[in-house]
C-alpha cells in the first residue's frame, strides 16, 4: 500500500514568524495516521521549520536545489546545505521553475540525482500547458518529462520518487482537472514507470495531483485508483485549510 502524501507548496509566501505560527496551529491536527504531511517552504523558513516540527510527524521540504554541491552559483542552495538542515523533501521541476527559470528536463534530472546523493526525497513535477492539452499532447508531454526526470535512476531510487502531475492550466487558476481526467493521466504515468522499471516499482511510486486542490475537492481526488496525494499551493497557506487537506487524504 502506498502512503498518501499531502504536500503544501508555500511558493514565495510567509516570513519566519508566520511559518512558525503556522506550525503551532497545525500541530496535532495535520498529523493523521496513515497520511504523510509535508510543508515545502521558502529557504529562509527552513531552519525555523525544522525546529518547529521536532516531536511531530510533520515533514519539511524545500522548493528547489542546485545540482552542484557547492561553487560560484550566486543565489543558489545546494543539496549539501539542505541535508545539513535535515529537510526530508525537495520539489524539483515545478512548472514555475521550468517557465521562469528555464529548467530543462536535463537540469531536472541532475537535480533529482543531487537530491538522492544527499538523502533527500524528490517531488518531481510534470504537466502540460493549456495549448498542449488542447493539442492532445498531455500524455506525450508527461512522457518526456517523466522519463527525462527519472533517467539513469536505479529501481530502488525510482520507487522512492514522488511524482506530482500538475497540469499548468490548473495551477492557481481555480480550474482544476476533473478527478477522472487527473486519474487517467496519473495512471498513464504509472504505466510509464512500469515500462521503465517493472511492476513493483510502478506499484510503489507515489503520484500526486496538483492544481487548485482545496478542502472541498481533495476527497474526490483521493478516491481515485492512482492518485496518492496532492501538491497544494494556495490552499496550503491557511492552517485550517491545510489541516482539512490532510484529513481529507486519510
Ligand atoms: O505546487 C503546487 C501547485 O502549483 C498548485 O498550486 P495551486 O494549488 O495554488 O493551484
Amino acid at each position: 500500500m502506498r502512503t498518501p502524501i499531502i504536500a503544501g507548496n508555500w511558493k514565495m509566501f510567509k516570513t519566519v514568524p508566520e511559518a512558525k505560527a503556522f506550525i503551532e496551529e497545525i500541530k496535532g491536527k495535520a498529523e493523521v495516521a496513515g497520511v504523510e504531511s509535508v510543508i515545502c517552504a521558502p529557504f529562509t523558513n527552513l531552519p525555523a521549520l525544522m525546529e518547529a516540527v521536532k516531536g511531530t510527524s510533520i515533514k519539511i521540504g524545500a522548493q528547489n536545489l542546485h545540482f552542484e554541491d557547492d561553487g560560484a552559483y550566486t543565489g543558489e542552495i545546494s543539496g549539501v546545505m539542505l541535508k545539513d538542515l535535515g529537510v526530508h523533501y525537495v520539489i524539483i521541476g515545478h512548472s514555475e521553475r521550468r517557465a521562469y527559470f528555464a529548467e530543462s528536463d536535463e537540469i531536472v534530472n541532475k537535480k533529482v540525482f543531487a537530491a538522492f546523493k544527499h538523502g533527500i526525497t524528490p517531488i518531481v513535477c510534470v504537466g502540460e500547458k493549456l495549448e498542449e492539452r488542447e493539442a492532445d499532447q498531455t500524455k506525450a508531454v508527461c512522457k518526456v518529462q517523466t522519463e527525462g526526470a527519472l533517467k539513469g535512476l536505479t529501481a530502488e531510487q525510482a520507487a522512492q520518487v514522488v511524482i506530482a502531475y500538475e497540469p499548468i492550466w490548473a495551477i492557481g487558476t481555480g480550474k482544476s482537472s476533473t478527478a477522472q481526467d487527473a486519474n487517467e493521466v496519473i495512471s498513464y504515468i504509472r504505466e510509464l514507470v512500469k515500462g521503465l522499471y517493472g511492476e513493483n516499482v510502478a506499484n510503489a511510486v507515489r503520484i500526486q495531483y496538483g492544481g487548485s486542490v482545496k478542502p472541498e475537492n481533495v476527497v474526490e481526488y483521493m478516491g481515485q485508483s492512482d492518485i496518492d496525494g496532492a501538491l497544494v499551493g494556495g490552499a496550503s497557506l491557511q492552517p485550517t485549510s491545510y489541516v482539512q487537506l490532510v484529513e481529507g487524504a486519510k
